[in-house]
């Protein structure tokens, strides 16, 4: 019952990381501690090193997550434990904003790794939601997290059954607001663009799947996978069952190869350090900007700018314009966030500091 690990994405680079001694594995899944992790024996749990606790304790960043390459030892008396933690490719990466943290620092200034090596952010967006068409904002939010991750972001316009002949125009504007990315329209209705999908995740790549509620990313995944992996709306409507009651697999093998991962955390993702992703989102934006007469044009009001004459030419959509500037504000809330975490973290840390030299004696005039 063992895994094909070339299955699951190991190669030659990984294998050459890999320290002499330990058994190579894919962590499919971490709970409270422990990694359940994907071998060429069959599934191991395993603790944590105390090398690795203290690497985690310094930088929880540091410690294994869903998707990571682990090498494991095994003990004398049989179990397992995680001894390192490959280097990773990529990081899909969120702030712990708005979460108590009791590991201090690190864990708001650098965020949580919600998953690791994925290859491929597959950003699902339905044609239609409720009586709404796809919202071309949500898929560049959502496209700015996927470029920050290092993964490959690809658009997904799903439910493209409901929307008939407007369907032509809507990929033109979702090709709009997303250059330099594929985009295919599915449906898992028809089966439309299912296989364009596949074809991604050839030779074992890994890939998440981000999007709303509703959205059919489960659908899509059970038509990936060519099993009923996830429980969809319409099941859970039907059977009152919650979802992952019976099999909860947060990484997932897909029939005609590839993986997926499906977390809690990854359904939740919100915006980190999004900064740099803006950028590549707002690509055209950027390419504009190049010409206004101001090099810190903020393309308010500024003489000269070059992004506001192409709104007046009608060469660049205002909604556009306005995308950007939303997705500015949040990226420098977001660091503001962490700067006033961070000036908050240290101000505590100097209390205790005065405090120690009080009760010392070391301070008094
Ligand atoms: N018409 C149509 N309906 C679809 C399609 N794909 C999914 N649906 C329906 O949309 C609903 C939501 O699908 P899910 O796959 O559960 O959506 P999800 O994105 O996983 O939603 P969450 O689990 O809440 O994040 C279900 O009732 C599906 O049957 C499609 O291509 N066409
Ligand atoms: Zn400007």
């Amino acid at each position: 019952m063992g895994f094909d690990l070339s299955l699951l994405g190991w190669n030659d680079a990984l294998a050459a990381e890999l320290p002499a001694g330990l058994v190579p594995g894919r962590v499919s899944r971490v709970d409270r501690g422990t990694a359940e992790v994907l071998t060429a024996d069959g599934h191991v749990r395993a603790a944590q090193s105390a090398a690795v606790r203290r690497a985690g304790a310094a930088d929880p960043i540091s410690l294994p997550c869903v998707g990571d390459w682990a090498g494991l030892r095994e003990l004398p008396d049989g179990r397992h434990e995680v001894a390192a933690v490959l280097p990773r490719r990529t990081a899909l990466v969120r702030a712990g904003v708005g979460r108590t943290s009791r590991g201090g620092l690190s864990d708001d200034s650098q965020g949580q790794v919600l998953a690791a090596n994925v290859d491929l952010a597959f950003v699902v967006e339905p044609a239609m939601h409720a009586t709404d068409t796809a919202d071309l904002s949500r898929i560049e939010r959502l496209l700015a997290l996927a470029w920050e991750s290092g993964a490959t972001p690809v658009v997904v316009i799903s439910k493209a059954d409901l929307l008939g002949d407007a369907l032509d125009s809507l990929m033109d504007d979702v090709a709009a607001v997303a250059p330099g990315v594929d985009v295919h329209a599915i449906s898992s209705v028809t089966g439309e663009g299912v296989d364009l999908v596949r074809a991604h995740l050839g030779g074992s790549r890994t890939a998440v799947l981000l999007g709303p509620s509703g959205a059919g990313k489960s659908t899509l995944t059970n038509a990936l996978a060519g099993e009923e992996v996830m429980v969809t709306q319409q099941i859970r409507a039907s059977d009152g069952r919650g979802r992952h009651t019976t099999t909860h697999r947060e990484l997932i093998t897909l029939a005609g190869g590839g993986l997926i991962i499906d977390t809690p955390g990854i359904r939740r993702v919100g915006l980190y350090e999004m900064s740099e992703g803006v950028d590549l989102v707002f690509s055209d934006i950027e390419g504009l900007a190049a010409d206004c007469r101001f090099a810190d044009c903020g393309h308010d009001a500024e003489p000269g700018c070059a992004v506001l004459a192409a709104v007046e030419s009608g060469e660049l959509p205002y909604r556009r314009l306005a995308s950007w500037r939303k997705l500015q504000r949040e990226a420098q809330w977001m660091a503001s966030r962490t700067d006033a975490r961070l000036r908050q973290e240290k101000t505590r840390q100097w209390k205790v500091i005065h405090k120690e030299m009080r009760r010392s004696g070391r301070n008094r005039p």
